[in-house]
């Protein structure tokens, strides 16, 4: 179908179109018009992706000077989707409007996903698959072999890199799926992974991981080639803050540390011993006083090195040169503080000449090593842990405490006397250093690269990170950097970058709150309502057992066994009734391993295993996997399942609950209020940076936390407009204002006040009504001109 948004000509790639997309597309055509940013919830079964790109492509119709669609996507599996979406939406285009493309589009992704050498696919895990890739290209390598054929390179990577002929870089306009790049550069023998690279300036639309866009350490993959123009369209968007604060966060640990000063050593032992080196520091040395080092420089750099060798040396060298930026730009390390906060200042004094920079590098990591044995940490000076939180963790006698960033750097000068200026030159530093010893395989020095990377952000940010040290009584287990503020990622890589974003997820409430934790000024924030033939979603809060008495996973199990015998016949009266799958949340794997036990000592389990069988999540993300596989198994025979899972657990976290609609979550079932643990460092610690830095309530944020895991399952209760199913928010705490006013809005109508105070027992007669009620099948022709709309509707609808 064709239609007009506003002056806008929409081709619309089916003859019915649902309100939720319409209402949509006039959003995203407001933010491509405008500038600005723009979060938009809109409701599971709206079919959304449909819509952007559709509006997206007639908008490039009509303005072609509208700038590239980044699609920001969570997994490998969405990505292939939303290219495949995309290739139907351009051949239906194609055949009804008769509209050529013009458009090419292709899928980003990992080495170990585009690779197309066979020989790479014996490594085992994606950590050597990586190195070996890396090894086989790196310049060092590809020397050796232009003077020892033995050497092993990557052929695929030969080709690339010699091919004169731009010709065979170039794509006709289209759309490219991971598989089909494949394809071709099988066919083409190159390498598909590089050669997307350079694919990324000529496409129109880039499906990518949201990595690329907000880490700042991928920056040059795909960042550093897009314009201020282009549009971020920032799919399940209601974790920003928290991916934002996960690509800036370091994990180091005892392995790693010991690692790096042992490589810090290596590389010192060389450089005193070579006296071959000494000529290429002195040059090094030279380049450093001159002024700042930026990574264009050092290319440069590098390429004048380079240029004097293949005159002196061999000719051949010459063919090298033309690929320098090329290796370089993918084995450069990258600086990992945000774009506006990295100085533009030459190299300090003190770390100029390599062995001051190793010999303070190696103190420091001895000092961090050493740093959070209990015994030794605490004698530090006086007042230094003022705000040191401390868990004993009970299972493995762990403890946990954190510091802030710049008590660290008070420490490494007071007791070191390591001078914290030049830390944050430290990564690019490191880069010159290797540059100038010819190590182009950063792989083999990732230890050290992590730990200059992680000096470089606690030099740098004494706001908005902390430390968290884990120990047991004798070792420490790790050292890690975690931000607690997303909005300074948010800022950096996105609304200062980019004039238009967009934020989008079917369970993004209350809107206004992302605004506030991520610090920006929406240009539309707007809720799509739901529009369904009949109320096929049902909702009810139980707050009560048969027996009156209330019902709450507030307390311990062996606390309160009441509450725990009246949600097991719960269970076992819904698996009765339930067709197919139930699904049922619990707030942790403690609550989740007692309360099972219970049951089964009441003899519970045994009676819903003669209607279903039982599946529970485990702590292991592979195992739980198949978990899930056999759960649907189970559905599909007509044996019915029982999936016991977390709210906020790996299951729901890895993308699992999305493949769990239609007849696999009938009934879903949410046994308690999923609170972050309030008793972890880091929740403390983030609870706090909140309330100063953003007056956001403790009480506040842990509400919106466990809502928003709340919502992530209601946003699977329906995933098409003829489907239906039931959720039953087992908790009386659910019954407040504060946590009813965090449901997303199109889901606020199917909750009426009604169903608000239930007992487990209404809750059964309810469910046995809805069933009945949703036995009656609705045809595509009842919803047309409701839920769906014809062209005719349409109009007469814009008309009204
Ligand atoms: N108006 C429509 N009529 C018929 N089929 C449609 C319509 N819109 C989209 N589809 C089809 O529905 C399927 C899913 O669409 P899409 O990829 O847009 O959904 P999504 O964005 O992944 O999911 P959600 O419904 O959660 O927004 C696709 O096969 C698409 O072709």
């Amino acid at each position: 179908m064709q239609f007009l948004i506003d002056n806008l000509v929409v081709y619309f790639p089916f003859p019915f179109i649902y309100p939720e997309q319409y209402e949509y597309m006039k959003n995203l055509k407001q933010t491509f018009d405008q500038k600005g940013i723009s979060t938009l919830e809109i409701p599971p079964t709206s079919r959304k992706s449909t819509a952007l790109l559709s509006l997206y492509l007639s908008y490039k119709k009509q303005y072609p000077e509208i700038g590239k669609l980044i699609y920001c996507t969570r997994n490998i599996y969405q990505t292939q989707q939303i290219l495949e979406e995309l290739k139907l939406i351009i051949q239906i285009r194609k055949k009804e409007f008769h509209q050529e493309n013009d458009i090419l589009a292709i899928g980003v992704s990992s080495r170990r996903n585009l690779c197309v050498n066979q020989e790479l696919f014996q490594e085992n895990d994606a950590q050597s698959f990586e190195n070996r890739c890396l090894n086989l290209t790196c310049l060092q390598n590809r020397k050796k072999y232009s003077q020892d054929q033995t050497t092993s390179v990557c052929s695929f990577y030969e080709n690339f890199i010699r091919q004169e002929n731009e010709d065979l870089f170039e794509l006709p306009k289209g759309v490219y799926s991971i598989e089909d790049v494949r394809k071709i550069a099988t066919q083409r023998k190159i390498c598909s992974y590089f050669w997307t690279h350079r694919l990324i300036s000529k496409a129109d639309i880039l499906v990518v991981n949201y990595r690329y866009i907000l880490d700042p350490k991928l920056d040059s993959i795909v960042c550093d080639k897009l314009d201020q123009n282009a549009i971020i369209f920032y799919d399940d968007a209601h974790n920003i803050d928290e991916d934002c604060t996960e690509v800036t966060s370091i994990h180091l640990d005892l392995e790693i540390l010991r690692n790096a000063s042992k490589k810090v050593k290596e590389i010192r032992t060389k450089i005193e011993l070579e006296d071959d080196l000494k000529e290429d520091f002195e040059k090094e040395y030279e380049f450093l006083l001159e002024g700042i080092i930026k990574k264009q420089e050092i290319l440069k750099f590098e390429s004048k090195q380079e240029k004097q060798m293949d005159i002196e040396e061999n000719q051949e060298e010459k063919e090298h040169i033309k690929d320098i930026e090329n290796t370089i730009a993918d084995n450069f390390m990258p600086d990992p503080l945000f774009p506006g906060d990295i100085v533009e200042e030459p190299v300090p004094g003190s770390i100029r000449r390599p062995l001051h920079y190793l010999h303070n590098l190696y103190r420091v990591i001895d000092y961090l090593k050493n740093k959070c044995h209990p015994g030794k940490s605490n004698t530090g000076r006086k007042g230094l842990f003022i705000n040191e939180r401390i868990k004993k963790g009970e299972a493995n006698q762990t403890s946990v405490k954190s510091i802030r960033t710049y008590q660290l750097t008070d420490e490494l000068f007071s007791k070191i006397q390591v001078p914290i200026y030049p830390l944050r030159f430290y990564p690019k530093r490191f880069q010159l250093l290797l540059r100038t010893l010819k190590v182009n395989n950063k792989k083999l020095f990732s230890s050290i690269e992590l730990v200059t990377n992680f000096l470089s952000l606690v030099s740098t940010y004494d706001q908005g990170f902390e430390i968290i040290i884990e120990y047991d009584q004798n070792t420490t287990r790790s050292l890690q950097l975690v931000c607690l503020d997303a909005s300074l990622c948010f800022g950096r890589q996105l609304s200062s970058k980019f004039d238009r974003v967009i934020l989008t997820s079917s369970h993004f409430s209350p809107l206004d709150f992302y605004a506030k934790i991520l610090r920006f000024k929406p240009l539309i924030s707007k809720s799509i309502p739901m529009v369904l033939m009949r109320k096929s979603i049902f909702a009810m809060i139980a707050t009560k057992g048969n027996d009156q008495s209330s019902i709450t996973t507030k307390f311990d199990v062996l606390q309160d066994p009441t509450a725990v015998r009246n949600y097991g016949n719960l269970l076992v009266d819904l698996a009765e009734i339930v067709p197919d799958g139930i699904i049922c949340c619990f707030p942790s794997f403690k609550y989740m391993e007692n309360i099972v036990h219970i049951w089964n000592q009441f003899g519970l389990l045994n009676k819903i295993l003669e209607h279903k069988l039982i599946f529970s999540e485990t702590e292991d993300l592979l195992s739980s996997s198949f978990v899930v596989e056999n759960f649907k198994h189970a559905c599909d025979i007509g044996r019915g399942g029982v999936l016991l899972c977390l709210t906020r657990g790996r299951i729901a976290r890895n993308g699992g609950v999305e493949n769990l609609t239609n007849h696999y979550s009938r009934c879903t079932i949410l046994f308690g209020v999923p609170y972050a643990d309030t008793q972890s460092v880091h929740v403390k610690d983030k609870l706090e940076y909140l309330g100063d830095f953003y007056q956001i309530k403790e009480v506040d944020y842990l509400n919106f936390d466990a809502m928003r895991n709340v919502s992530h399952f209601l946003s699977n209760i329906v995933s098409r407009k003829n489907d239906y199913g039931f959720v039953i928010f087992a908790d009386k705490r659910f019954n407040r204002k504060d946590k009813l006013d965090l449901l997303p809005v199109w889901f606020s109508p199917f909750l009426s006040e009604n169903f608000l105070n239930l007992s487990t027992d209404h809750c059964k007669q309810y469910s046995l009504q809805f069933f009945r009620e949703m036995s009656v099948q609705i045809t595509q022709v009842e919803q047309i001109g409701k839920s769906i709309l014809s062209q005719s509707n349409l109009e007469k609808q814009k008309k009204i």
